[in-house]
């Protein structure tokens, strides 16, 4: 199985720390941890440090088997916020040249049916020939969510994926997500802002705010009024719904955001 525990982590910008002395304790494939915090609290910053894409003090520690054969060690897989659009490709083709990236230019018949596979996970079949460039904001969305999966990755580190999405795409690419950690023994971190997405999804939450950790658990635990007061700066009461799922409810302003 495949794990991640960060040691001391820290970011910084020239010379400013966007953060420091992140330690978590083993994330495991198969879990869905929601990244939370108010704007600028370092959620990208922190999947882009995983990633290998930017350096930094401390220890991003991935260890295990992949499941995925031939893999000789854990691939990580960022989806950034923004992704950037080459308007001359198909939607097919993007997803090719994804799964594609430094890999042989042969492509198998298991390969296209994992596009096929992923296209209809996401319900984008109809876009499979359209150009890139000629798609909705939500739908270039997906597309990117379709490359980020086809490539299979054993850490999955998605960044707002479904901030451009009509509540239906959203419920569903996230089930979709949660289903896939478990299926493939993948652990998934997912920034996101809507707690209530980040409560009914995922497994543990992280909560970044002031360049720091300031708390990782169960849902249930860890989104109370009084964190939401200090880390976001609002009145908050969190209700139990049927079904025993947490639902933040809001209630005004409470002072200043961390
Ligand atoms: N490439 C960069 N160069 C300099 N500063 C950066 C860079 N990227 C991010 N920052 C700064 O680092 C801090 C954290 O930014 P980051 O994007 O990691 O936050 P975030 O939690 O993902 O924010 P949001 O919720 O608004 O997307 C911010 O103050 C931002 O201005």
């Amino acid at each position: 199985m495949v794990t991640l525990r960060l040691d001391g982590v820290g970011v910084s910008y020239g010379r400013r720390r966007v953060l420091e002395g992140i330690t978590t304790p083993v994330l495991a494939g198969g879990e869905v941890v929601a990244v939370v915090g108010p704007n600028a609290a370092g959620k990208s910053s922190l999947f882009r440090r995983i990633a290998g894409l930017i350096a930094g003090v401390g220890e991003v520690a991935i260890e295990g088997r992949s499941p995925v054969a031939g893999r000789s060690r854990p691939s990580a897989c960022y989806l950034p916020q923004d992704t950037a659009v080459n308007a001359v490709l198909t939607v097919y083709e993007s997803i090719l040249l994804a799964f594609k990236q430094g890999g042989s230019w042969s492509v198998s018949d298991d390969e296209l049916k994992r596009i096929d596979t992923v296209l209809r996970e996401l319900e984008i079949e109809d876009l499979a020939f359209r150009g890139l460039g000629e798609l909705s904001g939500g739908q270039r969305q997906l597309v990117s969510i379709a490359q980020t999966l086809a490539r299979e990755p054993d850490i999955l580190l998605l960044d707002e994926p479904t901030s451009a999405l009509d509540l239906h795409r959203q419920f569903e690419v996230l089930s979709l997500v949660q289903r896939l950690a478990r299926e493939r023994g993948m652990l998934v971190l997912i920034s996101i802002h809507d707690l209530n997405q980040a409560l009914r999804f995922a497994d543990r939450v992280m909560v970044l705010a002031r360049s720091r950790l300031v708390a990782l658990g169960a849902p249930r635990e860890i989104v109370t009024p009084a964190l939401l007061a200090d880390v976001y700066g609002v009145r908050a009461r969190v209700e139990v719904l049927e079904g025993e799922l947490p639902y933040v409810v809001v209630e005004g302003a409470a002072g200043r955001a961390a």
